[in-house]
């Protein structure tokens, strides 16, 4: 006869305990579940990330400054969250889809997390590409009431064509990005004049006839070098094995790229909603998309090459006669896109390392982050203050917030006009893009999508 004691009892516990854990625990250890995706992708979308990520609602007196008045305002403005261009839309038609299913049968995601990929489906066609959306019209809406709060004293209530000069380059997105502004600036009913949009605005959109830069930059395979050495690193290849893995099937470093797109632009359109995609990323696996998008844009339109971010001594030529002109309008606001945005604020010198980026230093802490900087509805915009003593002095604005301009005396935001003139009086004295562009083999050979 068997006679089973305590002794005999809690061993066989035991290892019960430990067949059941190992048996069952691993297998929801396994599915992978992310708690806070919110979290995970704020500000850090790159050139996709939505203008509320980085606004700054705070509208206070910031823009008084004693014993001084406005006298003019230039900016630029990027326009709001778009839908993305032809090839993202293809691949989330496509690859996505065919995703999507490897995931609902093999994944390794939680069960909460599956049913958002159950539900989810592509919503756009290629008819509507790069049109601004809704969340984009609301942001630039946004912007234009709270620089109405900002410098409301200062401004006519209502619009006055000798005043105000709004102008948008020739696309959809840019141009209602202007209109829902003026909304959010003048309320609904001012009719506002707009300049014919220029398909080559040698201001708003400078680079788009500079042949040089196209073909030397922007085209040659050597400027992402740096980015397709990071697409090749450890960190790179974690990413890509963690994601295999939890959606179940191997994806390509693009397939990769075109699910971090589609949950930067569908966390954009819609604050409520999550996207399923942004689900399949922890935070040092968005970080490491992150640094590479950082790593294209420093190469192709920041501080990577110097004819770049020389051209945009066309924009700022533009700033100097509005603001040396007395006839000129008072408030110049243009309506453009990332790459002209990107480019002055290299020229300005904004944000720049020590260090060029590369593949290699992405451990080191850097001030060149596009999600910060260049978020849909992105903006940069000087005012020039008329001071009772006779000095003029000039503030800049990058994203809703007074920013000290790299060059000017260190101790104050706030700098003298004759101060900021001369640290670009060279450049502006030789800006003739003619010269600097102009290249002895064009033309292009990739066709230029507006
Ligand atoms: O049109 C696009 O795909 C990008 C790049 O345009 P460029 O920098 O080439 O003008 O800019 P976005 O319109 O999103 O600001």
């Amino acid at each position: 006869m068997l006679y089973l004691t305590v002794s005999h009892i809690v061993p066989f516990l035991v290892v019960l305990a430990y067949l059941s854990y190992s048996l069952l625990v691993p297998v929801a250890a396994d599915r992978w579940c992310v708690d806070n995706p919110k979290d995970i992708t704020f500000r850090r979308l790159g050139t996709k990330t939505p203008y509320r990520h980085v606004q700054n609602k705070d509208v206070r007196n910031i823009a008084t400054v004693d014993g001084c008045t406005v006298g003019k305002i230039w900016g630029l403005f990027r326009h709001g969250t778009r839908n993305p261009s032809k090839s993202i839309i293809d691949h989330m038609r496509g690859t996505l889809v065919e995703l999507q299913r490897d995931i609902l049968e093999n994944g390794r995601l939680c069960r909460n997390q599956l049913e958002l990929f159950e539900r989810w489906k592509p919503r756009i066609t290629i008819a509507e590409a790069k049109l601004l959306v809704r969340e984009g019209g609301d942001e630039l809406y946004q912007l234009g009431a709270r620089f109405r709060k900002r410098f409301g004293q200062s401004l006519p209530t209502h619009y006055d064509a000798d005043e105000f000069r709004f102008k948008f380059t020739k696309t959809e997105r840019a141009e209602y990005s202007a209109r829902n502004f003026t909304r959010g600036l003048f309320g609904r009913n001012e009719q506002i004049q707009y300049p014919e949009a220029l398909r080559r605005d040698p201001v708003l959109r400078f680079y788009k006839g500079c042949e040089k830069w196209k073909r030397q930059i922007k085209e040659n395979p050597y400027s992402y070098r740096e980015m397709d050495r990071f697409g090749s690193s450890k960190e790179m290849k974690t990413v890509i094995e963690k994601l295999s893995k939890r959606i179940g099937t191997f994806v390509s470093p693009e397939e990769v790229h075109a699910i971090y797109q589609t949950c930067a632009f569908e966390t954009a359109w819609d604050e409520r909603e999550i996207s399923p995609w942004c689900l399949l990323f922890d935070k040092e696996s968005i970080a490491t998309m992150e640094y590479s998008e950082d790593l294209k844009y420093y190469w192709i339109d920041g501080y990577g090459y110097a004819l770049t971010y020389q051209q945009a001594c066309s924009a700022f030529s533009d700033l100097f006669l509005s603001f040396n002109n007395a006839a000129s309008p008072r408030f110049t606001f243009y309506f453009t896109h990332s790459g002209t945005l990107l480019k002055s604020i290299a020229f300005l010198n904004l944000y720049k390392d020590n260090e060029p980026l590369s593949a290699q230093h992405y451990r080191y802490k850097r001030k060149w982050r596009v999600s910060h900087i260049d978020a849909f509805g992105s903006n940069l915009y000087f005012v020039l203050y008329n001071c009772s003593n006779g000095t003029q002095t000039i503030a800049l604005y990058h994203q809703e917030r007074l920013t000290h301009i790299p060059g000017c005396p260190e101790d104050t935001l706030l700098c003298n006009y004759d101060y900021f003139g001369q640290l670009y009086t060279d450049r502006i004295a030789q800006c003739d893009l003619t010269t600097m562009c102009s290249e002895p083999h064009v033309p292009s050979l990739q066709k230029d999508e507006l």
